[in-house]
């Protein structure tokens, strides 16, 4: 029997969603979004397999619904489902960054027999809508589930059983203990990369050039401030209590630094990066749209061109890469060129061209 999944919200989470979630046998995936050229777009280049111009339509048929809206969205939707014709065995979900409020109306429908389990996939880009949509973008990344108490095991394993396609990491937290981590990991730094362009925007009028300037670490540090501002704008409603709470411990923290400049030795001040080096560079391997697993090395002979040799086979074959570098670890007339990749297939195609058309060795770290 094919299973119905009905993704309300076609952007960058609900798209990818849909396109994962293709994959899963006997499946069929209809979307809905309210912008109509959104629909058009998901439907023309195949993100779903049936497009509605109305979700109410099929409400009665479908086995699972996705919301991939933003979040304050996401509660006048489940607020809308209270009154739909849904089927009994149902499962609702969403993708929403932040937790508390959504499992708040999860338990309103809950009295009315409706089940939702909260989801958050930890991976995203400051792209949005569904022309940035990736069917891999989940891969390996944390898929957070934030089951309301008492939450029956097999409307887990249903949900799990589905969103194993996206070949995420699934995990099941509370809601409250969502918000506070997510607050520490993402909103809250979100909030602070904005603030650091409203700072060098207050440059403009006299020292215009700085912008000129910024280069790659302020590009790093602020890349999330190019993100939608209707989302962070609800997550930041929503998550409100937390990042003030974040706030707070940030001030204590600046108030250190003041210190710590003010009369901190030269020793102190080493310190104080050198701690900061140290946790960076202890955090796990991030997953995601941004950072990939999927690095393949390369022996290859010291000649020059042998670079842009290698790429223009991949180039050939339609392989896509998403980095490139070069380990400068021996002397011999070897390095180690190594390609990162957006999937495992896509890493096993390289190995295989390359192996066929150079022969030189690749191997997996
Ligand atoms: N962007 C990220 O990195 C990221 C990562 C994980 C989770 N999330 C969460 O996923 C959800 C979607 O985020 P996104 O990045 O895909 O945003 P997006 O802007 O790319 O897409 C949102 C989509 O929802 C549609 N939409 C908005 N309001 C709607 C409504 N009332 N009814 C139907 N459709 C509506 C928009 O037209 C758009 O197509 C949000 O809840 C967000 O918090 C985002
Ligand atoms: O990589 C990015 O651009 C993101 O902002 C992704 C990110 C994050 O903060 O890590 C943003 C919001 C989400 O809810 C989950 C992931």
């Amino acid at each position: 029997m094919t299973r119905k999944v009905l993704v309300i919200g076609l952007g960058l989470i609900g798209g990818s969603i849909a396109l994962a979630l293709q994959k899963a046998p006997e499946t069929k995936i209809i979307g809905y979004d309210m912008d109509a050229q959104t629909r058009e777009h998901a439907k023309t280049l195949n993100i779903v397999h049936d497009i509605v111009a109305d979700p109410l339509a099929v409400a009665a048929e479908v086995d699972v619904i996705i919301f991939g809206t933003p979040v304050n969205a996401t509660l006048d939707w489940m607020e809308q489902l209270k009154s739909w014709p849904l089927k009994n065995k149902v499962i609702v979900t969403d993708t929403g960054s932040t937790k508390k409020l959504i499992m708040q109306k999860a338990s309103e429908l809950r009295e009315l027999g409706i089940t939702f389990i909260g989801g958050h996939p930890m991976a995203g880009s400051h792209k949005s809508g569904v022309l940035a949509a990736k069917a891999h973008l989940f891969e390996n990344a944390y898929y957070m589930l934030t089951p309301l108490a008492g939450e029956e095991i097999v409307h887990m394993a249903q949900l799990e059983s589905l969103l194993k396609f996206t070949h995420a990491k699934v995990v099941s937290v509370s809601a409250s203990e969502h918000d506070h981590m997510t607050a520490v990991v993402s909103h809250f730094p979100h909030v602070i990369a904005a603030s650091l362009v409203h700072q060098l925007g207050g440059e403009n009028g006299e020292y215009p050039m700085t912008r000129s300037l910024a280069a790659g670490g302020f590009r790093d540090v602020t890349r999330i401030a190019s993100s939608n501002p209707i989302l962070w704008r609800d997550i930041t409603l929503q998550n409100r209590e937390e990042l003030l709470t974040q706030l707070d411990g940030w001030e204590k923290e600046m108030t250190r630094i003041k210190k710590l400049l003010m009369e901190g030795s030269s020793q102190d001040i080493e310190n104080y990066f050198a701690v900061a080096k140290e946790l960076r560079d202890e955090l796990p391997i991030s997953a995601g749209a941004m950072y990939t697993p999927f690095d393949l090395y390369v022996d290859v002979p010291d000649y020059p061109g042998v670079i842009s040799e290698v790429t223009g086979f991949l180039a050939d074959e339609a392989i896509s890469i998403t980095n490139l570098r070069i380990v400068e670890s021996r002397e011999d007339v070897f390095g180690i060129l190594v390609i990162s990749f957006q999937s495992e297939n896509d890493r096993e195609r390289a190995a295989a061209c390359i192996q066929k058309r150079a022969n030189f060795e690749t191997y997996i770290s």
